[in-house]
């Protein structure tokens, strides 16, 4: 699927540039356009991609220090001048827009729902969020925030695809060892997910194409991606348990967003070398995907790749119901209280109210 990428706030710009960078080094060229957006001059001068400094009469280079609400004023008030600097790629290159953003921090947080809702009003093709969500024991600040923030992103756009920072952190990394692990799984499995729908080599009829990875996402609210890989017999019929166990690992224990296994729909791509790939295997394995999301509308395809691994990339969406969203709506609640903010007790679950814009 070729899709341009705007990063916005700190973390929206690094995993921008993580993602563009995998894209440009595997050779997939599905991402034709990337650009960072911040209020903080500091953090775009430390990447190498095609960057936007907004507000600076605002807040003078330095950022809007967690106050998500003025990270959505100052990205309404420069919403042209960011969609001025895309425009020419987005109209003649891509299938999608993807905004990429920390929900817990301020420009990121409040902007990225605005820019998003900006891009919906002049494209018709799909804008969606990558959405990150404050770890577990990040403060009660990024907590409140990034409940307003991913509420209004899930109304804003055609999907958010959430990874939870908990999730793919390694034990015992320091904060910058975590998000550079982070962003680096971020960066590989998106990648691949968004080169599955633009596969080269070897095109057959059970090859995933963009419109399957659109038409999974269409269920709306929140998606997760999950991936696991292992090595494979040179031999297709040996690989029937192969494939089956890389799926469920991706399933169960890989997912951007954890415990969220219930899905609207979803989609299971096997990347591998197609010589090597068994259609009992992955036809078995999609199945397996039905039972467990509880979802009939589970599509599968290949991704044909040179290796003598195989992979599962499996992406679920309309997953919001899930445990793992409302555990987080609740803690983010709490935190909105304790933090003074105005927030309404029906906030999180009233679809009516949003006071970020
Ligand atoms: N995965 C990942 N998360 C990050 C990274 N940097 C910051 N975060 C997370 O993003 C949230 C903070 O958002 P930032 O992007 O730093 O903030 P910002 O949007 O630039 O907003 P202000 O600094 O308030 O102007 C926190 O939840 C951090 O844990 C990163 O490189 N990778």
């Amino acid at each position: 699927m070729k899709v341009v990428l705007i990063g916005v706030g700190q973390a929206g710009g690094k995993v921008t540039q993580a993602l563009a960078e995998f894209d440009y080094d595997m050779g997939f060229n599905a991402v034709r356009g990337a650009l960072a957006v911040n209020s903080a001059r500091a953090d775009l001068q430390n990447l190498d991609i095609d960057t936007t400094l907004i507000g600076q009469d605002r807040v003078k280079g330095h950022g809007v220090g967690g106050d998500n609400e003025l990270g959505a004023q100052i990205m309404q008030e420069s919403a042209t001048e960011v969609l001025d600097n895309m425009d020419g790629r987005i109209t003649t290159e891509a299938e999608a827009v993807v905004v990429v953003a920390g929900l817990g921090g301020g420009t990121g947080s409040g902007g990225a729902p605005m820019l998003v809702r900006e891009l919906q009003r002049i494209y018709e093709m799909p804008v969606y969020t990558l959405g990150i969500l404050p770890g577990d024991d990040e403060g009660g600040l990024y907590q409140a925030n990034a409940g307003r923030s991913l509420k209004t992103a899930i109304r804003e756009s055609d999907s958010v695809l959430l990874v939870d920072n908990d999730a793919w952190r390694g034990s015992g990394d320091s904060v910058a060892e975590g998000y550079k692990r982070i962003n680096d799984a971020i960066a590989q499995r998106i990648g691949l997910l968004l080169a599955s729908g633009e596969a080269v080599e070897g095109v057959g009829e059970s090859v995933v194409d963009s419109s399957e990875i659109i038409n999974t996402l269409r269920s709306g609210g929140i998606s997760a991606v999950g991936y696991a890989s292992a090595e494979a017999s040179e031999d297709a019929e040996e690989n029937v348990n192969t494939i089956t166990s890389v799926t469920r690992n991706a399933l169960l224990t890989s997912m951007s967003l954890p415990n969220a296994t219930d899905a609207e729909s979803a989609l299971l791509v096997i990347a591998g070398d197609p010589e090597r790939l068994s259609r009992k295997g992955v036809e078995r394995a999609r199945r397996w995907v039905e039972d467990e999301t509880g979802s009939m509308r589970v599509r599968g395809g290949d991704f044909p790749l040179g290796s003598d691994k195989i992979a599962a990339l499996v992406l679920t969406s309309g997953i919001e119901r899930s445990d793992r969203v409302n555990e987080f709506m609740e803690k983010a609640k709490l935190a909105a209280k304790s933090q003074g903010q105005d927030s309404d007790p029906d906030e999180f679950t009233n679809d009516d109210l949003d006071n970020l814009m």
